[in-house]
């Protein structure tokens, strides 16, 4: 069993986008600009916006957080979004979901111009995507391709079993891993809350994507010898033994799956990293696109 380790693979993504930037402000190019917009104040919002505002400085992006009250209008909030989308400075812009009940998650996301959808969730973005085109892809599964890049793990031919159907990560994750690159050209299964009988199709897996929500769902008995499994699952759960009173759980049962598998992603210090990487390459990619 090989450990995929997020904390390496994310710095070295870091550190590579750091000397494009230099070289970029060495050439007098334009600095990209990330715009986040986080509404309310929910804890884990708050540590992740943090987290990008941090990593923008770290390598040499400009970053603009706008913090709006948790009761604010949904036209309030569409009118935040335009003046981004009119501001030419800023190259990408993202809003920290989930978002307070009140207001409409696709609206929000649909008003965000095409060209500067950093997290790829707008439907542009899903559609080319979905054709083949180039695409902000989104970050959780954009990550998940970085590193098997990184790992240099072959794929063509593997079946892959994708567990979970959301926009922002079980559909393009399947996308992905059955597009025509380097590291796809497999046989996507995309399984669901609704599939019959899922250790059958898991047990068939050579590549297991778990994303589901579901702390330790994945158990021993439905991975088979040497499967690559990669673990999306971020829940917080109560942990009196820990400083912040929580733990951060996957959705593989690491003790369980490690000892059969090929190469794994562990929980923290996985996947979740990886995300930042992906969203800066998106960011600088637009910015790319736009001035050169
Ligand atoms: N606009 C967006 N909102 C949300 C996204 C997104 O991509 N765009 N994804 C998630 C939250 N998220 C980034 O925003 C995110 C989640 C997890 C991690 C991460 O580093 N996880 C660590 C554990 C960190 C912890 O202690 O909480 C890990 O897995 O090791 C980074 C970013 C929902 N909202």
């Amino acid at each position: 069993m090989q450990l995929l380790d997020g904390k390496v693979v994310s710095a070295a993504i870091i550190q590579q986008l750091k000397s494009k930037v230099d070289d970029r402000k060495q050439k007098g190019l334009k600095t990209p600009h990330l715009a986040a917009i986080l509404v309310g104040s929910n804890g884990a919002s708050e540590t992740y916006v943090a987290s990008k505002v941090r990593h923008c400085e770290q390598i040499g992006f400009d970053s603009t957080l706008i913090r709006l009250d948790d009761n604010i209008s949904e036209e309030t909030l569409l009118q935040e979004i335009e003046k981004l989308n009119q501001d030419n400075d800023v190259d990408g812009i993202l809003v920290q979901l989930p978002l307070p009940k009140h207001i409409k998650e696709s609206k929000v996301i649909e008003a965000i111009n095409a060209d500067k959808d950093v997290d790829g969730f707008h439907p542009v973005s899903a559609g080319n995507l979905m054709l083949g085109l180039p695409s902000f892809i989104p970050a959780t599964p954009y990550g998940i391709m970085l590193m098997l890049e990184h790992y240099n793990i072959p794929t063509a031919g593997k079946h892959a079993v994708v567990i979970g159907r959301s926009n922002i990560v079980g559909r393009p994750m399947s996308v992905l891993l059955s597009g025509q690159s380097k590291y796809g050209n497999c046989t996507v299964t995309l399984c669901h809350s609704k599939t019959d009988d899922l250790k059958k199709h898991t047990l068939q897996a050579d590549i297991i994507v778990a994303a589901l929500g579901k702390p330790g769902f994945l158990k021993g008995d439905m991975v088979k010898e040497g499967a690559i499994i990669i673990d999306v699952g971020i829940t917080r759960v109560e942990d009196s033994t820990k400083k912040s009173g929580f733990a951060i759980k996957g959705d593989v049962d690491f003790a369980e799956v490690a000892p059969k598998s090929g190469y794994i992603t562990p929980v923290p210090g996985g996947v979740g990293l990886m995300t930042i990487g992906a969203l800066m390459t998106n960011t600088l990619q637009a910015c790319e696109r736009m001035h050169g």
